[in-house]
């Protein structure tokens, strides 16, 4: 099992066994820390709402973990392989953007860009209604309401009432079945920025054909973080129009 399909089996323990996620859970005054070797990281992406950001953790690890967004075994690493490395690729978006975050999930990278980037207004699209309900709870609990909607639907049912500047989303489905998800929602113009892994050029020569019927173009793979992250987040870039 890849680490992707692993952080998502929240029943499912490192060799495949059944865990019970509720009795792994911590209560959210109990949720990591940022170790001193992330602190940096911390202050540097999240600024003034860096306790802000540990309460988001404390949601993930408690209510996250029992409600099933994530498996029980990414707690300890709950800030560095997903929040700051969703945070980090709010380097790849422009000031002031409208982002819609197609598959948001817990919240990732949507809740971590808008901690991170108080000028950008958010989008989080998700249809389960479990995650839903979580994602509304979370948002009010950190008083981002202003800035962060949350909208239950599936990307390709909201095409025509979003008009996006940038999308993302990271670990929804593979790039070629991502861009016809995803570009309707910026209506030709603007960018996908897809966080993705170590498949990123292999993803991108399977996608050609469909990115080049979207109107895609200078596709970028870009590394952010560096300095700041053990390890660093991988984006795929494709402007529109
Ligand atoms: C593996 S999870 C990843 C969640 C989150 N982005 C993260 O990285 O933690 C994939 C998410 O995509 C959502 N999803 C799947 N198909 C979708 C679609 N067509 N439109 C919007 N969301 C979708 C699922 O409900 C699920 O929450």
């Amino acid at each position: 099992m890849s680490k992707e399909e692993q952080a998502f089996r929240p029943g499912t323990g490192p060799e495949g066994e059944r865990v019970d996620a509720a009795a792994i859970a911590v209560a959210p005054e109990d949720a990591p820390r940022p170790t001193a070797e992330e602190l940096p990281a911390v202050e540097h992406y999240f600024g003034e709402n860096a306790e802000l950001a540990q309460r988001y953790v404390g949601h993930l690890a408690s209510s996250g973990i029992e409600r099933g967004l994530l498996g029980p075994r990414e707690i300890p690493r709950l800030w560095g392989r997903h929040v700051l490395n969703c945070a980090a690729a709010g380097d790849a978006i422009p000031e002031g953007a409208l982002v819609a975050d197609v598959g948001s999930g817990a919240g990732l990278p949507g809740i971590a860009l808008a901690l991170a980037r108080p000028d950008l207004m958010m989008v989080l699209i998700e249809p389960l209604d479990r995650r839903v309900q979580w994602l509304d709870e979370v948002v009010e609990d950190l008083g981002l309401e202003r800035r962060v909607d949350v909208v239950r639907a599936r990307a390709e049912q909201v095409a025509d009432e979003i008009d996006a500047d940038v999308v993302t989303a990271r670990a929804v489905t593979a790039l070629r079945n991502l861009i016809p998800l995803t570009v309707p929602l910026l209506h030709g113009r603007g960018q996908l920025v897809a966080l993705k892994g170590r498949s990123a050029a292999e993803e991108i020569e399977k996608a050609q054909k469909i990115i080049r019927k979207f109107k895609g173009h200078d596709v970028s793979v870009e590394t952010f973080g560096e300095g700041f992250l053990e390890e660093p987040t991988t984006v795929v870039r494709v402007p529109i129009g």
